[in-house]
């Protein structure tokens, strides 16, 4: 069996969406359309009997549309203010389209912080757990109301990575705006070729997303992406960078099927998720 088709047996899935997957680039609004196709694939895995954790951006574009703010905020109190208007729109929405499908969704707001320290890590991870025991989906975002930038992720790509590690996922997936992982970035250089398999991480692959900074909606960039699927990799989950424009491409994936780039875990034996979030990546 090859890489791609050894997918299908994958059991706990995180699913990562990013800002840009989820709002309309013309006027920044949340894309309904979109977000109903994307419950009902996490859905129907559900039925499948699978477990599924969403980690969804997005509190800052939504708070900042409901604030009525013309330009994105850059102080940090006022991203706050967004985050805490928005988380709350957001998970609304959420509820709304999985309470069609009958399915119980749960909040899960975390920081830095909850990981490094071992009595919050692990009571994040006895929640997860019963979470996932009663058929929940979790909906994961960083808690941006209250963290401090020094204790801040700042990215969700980073976090999905250490949700994956903490609920032993054996497979993650990041809905990006691009296919997938290129030599460079393609928006820059039409000299780029695609990425189909990655199955050794070195530092010449880590260089690739270096220069990139994300589009203006999103925070991560490549870079992000690229430390994300070390930490899901080394603690034991293969990893897909897919396009979100399409979300139908998340079933694609769990067929077996050629769509994103694929990251294939290696485990290693000392994994410890807070000497990677120390690091600071
Ligand atoms: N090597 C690379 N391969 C693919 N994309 C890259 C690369 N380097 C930089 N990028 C940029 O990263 C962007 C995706 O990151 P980001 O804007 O954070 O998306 P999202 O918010 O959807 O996660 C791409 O649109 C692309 O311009
Ligand atoms: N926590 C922030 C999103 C941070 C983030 O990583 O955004 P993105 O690059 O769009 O995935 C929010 O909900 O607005």
């Amino acid at each position: 069996m090859n890489y791609r088709e050894q997918l299908k047996d994958r059991q706990r899935i995180v699913i990562k969406i990013g800002t840009s997957s989820l709002t309309h680039p013309t006027t920044g609004n949340l894309n309904l359309i979109k977000l109903e196709k994307l419950i009902r694939e996490l859905v129907d895995l559900r039925n499948q009997g699978k477990d599924i954790i969403l980690v969804s951006s997005g509190a800052i574009a939504v708070g900042k549309k409901a604030a009525g703010l013309k330009e994105r905020p850059d102080r940090i109190a006022q991203k706050q203010a967004c985050a805490a208007i928005g988380q709350c729109r957001l998970m609304m929405t959420y509820q709304k389209l999985f309470g069609e499908y009958n399915q119980i969704a749960a909040q899960i707001l975390m920081t830095k912080n909850t990981m490094l320290e071992e009595a919050t890590r692990v009571n994040a991870h006895n929640t997860f757990q019963e979470l996932l025991s009663m058929g929940v989906i979790p909906i994961v975002n960083e808690n941006d109301t209250v963290s401090t930038y020094e204790m801040q992720f700042g990215d969700n790509d980073t976090l999905s990575a250490i949700v994956a590690a903490l609920v032993e996922a054996d497979l993650l997936i990041l809905l990006s705006d691009i296919d997938g992982l290129f030599t460079d970035d393609p928006h820059k250089t039409s000299k780029a070729t695609f990425i189909d398999l990655v199955d050794h991480m070195d530092e010449r692959l880590m260089q690739m997303g270096k220069a990139s900074t994300g589009t203006n909606v999103g925070t991560g960039g490549m870079a992000t992406k690229l430390t994300a699927a070390r930490i899901a990799t080394e603690s034991g989950a293969d990893m897909v960078i897919a396009n979100g424009k399409d979300v139908h491409v998340i079933h694609r994936i769990m067929e077996g099927k050629q769509f994103g780039t694929l990251f294939v875990a290696h485990r290693k034996e000392e994994f410890t998720i807070a000497d990677y979030v120390e690091a600071g990546y």
